[in-house]
């Protein structure tokens, strides 16, 4: 049995197929509760990795524990335990939205005014109560996301999976999405497990994050600890009146003047400094007209960590053709 408030735990998961190693050796913990997000490029591992949690693939080798249960040796348990929504749509097209509910609740043993209301709750939940009646197949992509996410949440599971659950959504439906899974989070107490190669959804989002590279882990944490890989942060001071002279305080790395009326602060963690740092501009003398400051941004992170973009890294990436089923 694994320790109390543990709701994954992953040990030295190895997942190669012939000659691919598509996961090497990564180990994560995921809490009770949380949302822990695996973010990376394409082809990192990330799926590869979903669904051997999810029980879809059997690993290398490694240690696999979902909901207290060992994922190849009680497959079936950890299936009862856990809802998924994959990056392609599973609907069936023909059906109405309510049926698509229906058929996937007998599925898991439910039935009769409980099954009733359970799907009425939840299309209302993801604000398709009035579609109900609609086949599928003349829902928007943001419809059937939806109705996905509400269908996975059928069997009350503990942990929910999400594959890339806003790829192909326009902002405003992402958006939207996001405030379900926090809801889900929030209302349901449930444990979501999410991949994303979104670095702003990661950071909106999850708890903590994995950042996924060749199928290893290269950094996990929350944002801020990720972005404290890079360094420090930057706080400037537009200055009214006097030229400006440097501050000096043990909390400041750096101080330099790089405009006319502008400082530049290098600090470890800017909202925190920020204060002291309106104190000690008062006690010189100095009139604050404006302040901006600026973090690291993930993508920083993920330069720092490998000497590309994350971005750049996308645009390399591919859909295989073992993926379009
Ligand atoms: N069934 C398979 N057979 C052979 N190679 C595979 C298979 N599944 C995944 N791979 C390879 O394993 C690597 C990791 O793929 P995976 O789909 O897990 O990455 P990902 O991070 O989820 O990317 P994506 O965002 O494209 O889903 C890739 O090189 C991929 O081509």
């Amino acid at each position: 049995m694994i320790d109390m408030g543990e709701a994954i735990v992953v040990e030295n998961l190895v997942k190669k197929f012939k000659d691919v190693t598509a996961v090497n050796g990564i180990s994560f913990t995921v809490k009770e509760g949380e949302i822990y997000g695996l973010l990376g490029p394409n082809g990192a591992g990330k799926t590869t990795t979903i669904h051997i949690l999810t029980t879809l693939l059997k690993p290398t080798s490694g240690k696999v524990q979902v909901a207290g249960f060992d994922a190849v040796r009680q497959a079936a348990e950890v299936r009862k335990r856990i809802g998924i929504v994959f990056q392609d749509p599973s609907l069936d097209n023909q059906l109405t939205a309510w049926d698509n509910m229906y058929i996937h609740g007998m599925l898991y043993g439910l039935s009769g005014s409980e099954l009733k209301k359970k799907i009425d709750d939840l299309l209302e939940f993801v604000e398709l109560k009035q579609y109900a009646n609609k086949l599928v197949r003349y829902f928007s992509g943001g419809m059937r996301r939806r109705l996905e996410i509400a269908r996975s949440l059928l069997h009350e599971p503990d942990i929910l999976f999400l594959d890339e659950p806003t790829i192909g959504l326009d902002p405003q439906t992402r958006v939207k999405i996001w405030d379900y899974i926090m809801a889900i989070k929030k209302e349901k107490g449930m444990t979501i497990v999410l991949t994303t190669h979104y670095m702003d959804e990661a950071e909106q989002l999850c708890d903590r994050i994995a950042i996924m590279d060749h199928g290893k882990i290269i950094a996990e944490g929350t944002a801020d600890q990720l972005k404290s890989l890079v360094g420090n942060e930057v706080i400037y001071l537009k200055l009214d009146g006097v030229p400006p002279k440097c501050l000096q305080a043990d909390f400041i790395e750096n101080c330099r003047v790089v405009a006319d009326s502008t400082l530049e602060l290098s600090v470890r963690n800017a909202s925190a400094a920020l204060p002291k740092v309106f104190e000690l501009a008062e006690a010189n003398g100095l009139k604050i007209r404006e302040v901006t400051y600026r973090r690291p941004t993930l993508n920083e992170v993920f330069i720092h960590l490998t000497g590309r973009e994350l971005r750049d890294s996308l645009e390399e990436g591919f859909r295989p053709p073992h993926r379009r089923w």
